[in-house]
């Protein structure tokens, strides 16, 4: 028997996950890794500690069995520079949810502009994307060895690639999330490069989603052909065979991320999403996506845990807003990397409000949770208000979905139905069917559809009139959150 492994690079873990020709989990394996915060709004990564664990998962999980290819999925947006010669990165790398990079966007916005920025690359000047995190760190001391041809850029798919194979490249997916990116030629944006100073000999060559890119060269999958990469909501995108234009997911990870299958025309959108690549396999044409990027869901459940103790597991938080029927007036806007979309306000900064002497950490608890419905919620009305045929049900995934409650909120306040797959890790599932496209483990996307199961699913119960007036609230929260930082 053979089968199938991906790698899922993710921003607190790494994993590897084998699948066999039905789709279904054959063994599994995952190391979290430090966030390391240097000063407020910074965030890093140990790209040396990330590749010793990606080693150590995909041991564990491959064993002895037979890998006929394996596939890369990761965080996107991470942004890393390493050493040519030694392979050694140059600095930490600086993770999605960094927000240090103010000076830089601004002199991108000055030298381009940032009508011309969404225009070619489908993004908003944030500092939420690959490119002006490259720029802070070629501005802070790299841009000489740069420029000399000896250091190497990468998000975390050409990080892994590199390890791997040897080669330096990156996938279309990963790539869409730069700002440098053309998404017409889907090739580094010249005009771009030149404007904002990035020297394009440290790029690495974009290719498809689903090819082989080349044969692992040591450890446990030496001569297997590595034959995927795409970031991680693209693979969640495609792990649960969004194949069509208007079939839709949302990931509720450490963020949440809704991606809309627009086909194969890019469309723009007026209400604050992205445009991206949602995958290309092989030399077909890519196909587009539009996507709202929610940064903060279940980073905010880790928080109430971590920073507050409130709760001694993420899946106590259900428990705790279960403890009482509301959240008893009070609202809580994680704005703690900003806010993206529909808003990509990079000055806002968290709130709670609505506080009185009543409010009980399971009111706490019950905000906390209602905050991820709330944003999916303005996701959604943005992809109405740009025109979309609204949706008649979600497809969902990731960590968060574990929790009913939150589940059955979201179908209230989204007021369509909430849909769960059997495999909840529809991001590796999407890599690994990458992979075994490229190599003819499957036939074709009709035989990855056929593999998909629903597992559960919430209907909308909560009167119109209440979501309405609770949206009202949510509202005038987030409006409180702006100017801040
Ligand atoms: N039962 C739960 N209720 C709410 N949040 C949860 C629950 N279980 C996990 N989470 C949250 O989901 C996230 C983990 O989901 P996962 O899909 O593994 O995320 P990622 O891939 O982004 O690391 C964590 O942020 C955690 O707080
Ligand atoms: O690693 P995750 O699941 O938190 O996903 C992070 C996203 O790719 C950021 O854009």
């Amino acid at each position: 028997m053979s089968y199938i492994a991906a790698i899922d690079q993710g921003t607190t873990s790494s994993r590897c996950i084998v699948f066999d020709a039905a789709g279904s989990i054959v063994s599994v394996a995952q190391r979290e890794h430090r966030q390391i915060f240097p000063r407020p709004g910074w965030v890093e990564h140990d790209a040396a500690e990330i590749w010793a664990a990606v080693q150590e998962v995909v041991a564990e999980a491959v064993g002895d069995l037979e890998i006929t290819a394996v596939g890369i999925t990761n965080q996107r947006e991470t942004t890393l520079v390493w050493d040519r010669a030694t392979g050694e990165p140059a600095a930490n790398a600086i993770v999605w949810q960094d927000t240090r990079t103010d000076e830089q966007l601004r002199r991108f916005d000055a030298a381009f502009g940032e009508k011309a920025f969404h225009e070619r690359t489908g993004l908003p000047l944030a500092p939420y994307f690959a490119g002006s995190k490259l720029a802070w760190l070629l501005d802070n001391g790299l841009r000489a060895r740069a420029e000399r041809g000896e250091l190497l850029f990468g998000t975390m798919d050409s990080w892994l690639i590199w390890k791997l194979t040897g080669k330096h490249l990156t996938d279309v997916t990963n790539a869409s999330r730069t700002l440098l990116m053309s998404l017409k030629t889907l090739d580094w944006d010249p005009e771009i490069l030149a404007a904002v100073d990035i020297p394009a000999i440290m790029l690495p060559e974009i290719r498809s989603s689903a090819e082989v890119y080349g044969e692992v060269t040591s450890g446990p999958l030496a001569g297997v052909p590595l034959a995927s990469a795409l970031g991680d909501q693209q693979a969640a995108l495609f792990g649960q065979t969004c194949f069509a234009p208007g079939e839709a997911k949302c990931t509720y990870g450490t963020g949440s991320f809704l991606l809309l299958n627009t086909g194969t025309t890019p469309v723009r959108s007026q209400h604050g999403l992205l445009t991206t690549v949602g995958y290309r396999i092989g030399d077909e044409p890519a196909v587009y996506a539009l996507e709202g990027s929610i940064a903060v869901t279940g980073s905010l459940i880790q928080w109430l845990r971590d920073n507050l103790g409130l709760i001694s597991s993420a899946a106590e938080v259900e428990e705790l807003a279960r403890t009482v029927p509301d959240n008893g007036g009070c609202y809580l806007v994680p704005a703690f990397s900003g806010l993206f979309a529909p808003h990509w306000r990079a000055d806002a900064r968290g709130v709670l409000v609505g506080l009185t002497g009543f409010v009980n950490k399971g009111h706490l608890a019950r905000a906390a949770l209602e905050a991820t419905g709330w944003q999916t919620r303005e996701v959604i009305d943005a992809m109405n208000a740009d025109g979309r045929t609204p949706l008649a049900a979600l497809r969902v995934d990731g960590g968060m979905t574990q929790n009913t409650l939150l589940m059955q909120f979201l179908a209230d306040v989204l007021r369509v139905p909430v849909i769960r797959p059997t495999v909840a890790e529809t991001t590796c599932l999407g890599a690994a069917y990458a992979a075994g496209l490229a190599v003819g483990f499957w036939p074709g996307t009709d035989a990855l559809r056929a593999n998909w199961r629903q597992d559960a699913s919430w209907q909308p119960a909560w009167p119109a009139a209440e979501v309405d007036r609770e949206l009202g609230q949510w509202r005038k929260a987030v409006q409180r959150t702006l100017d801040w930082a």
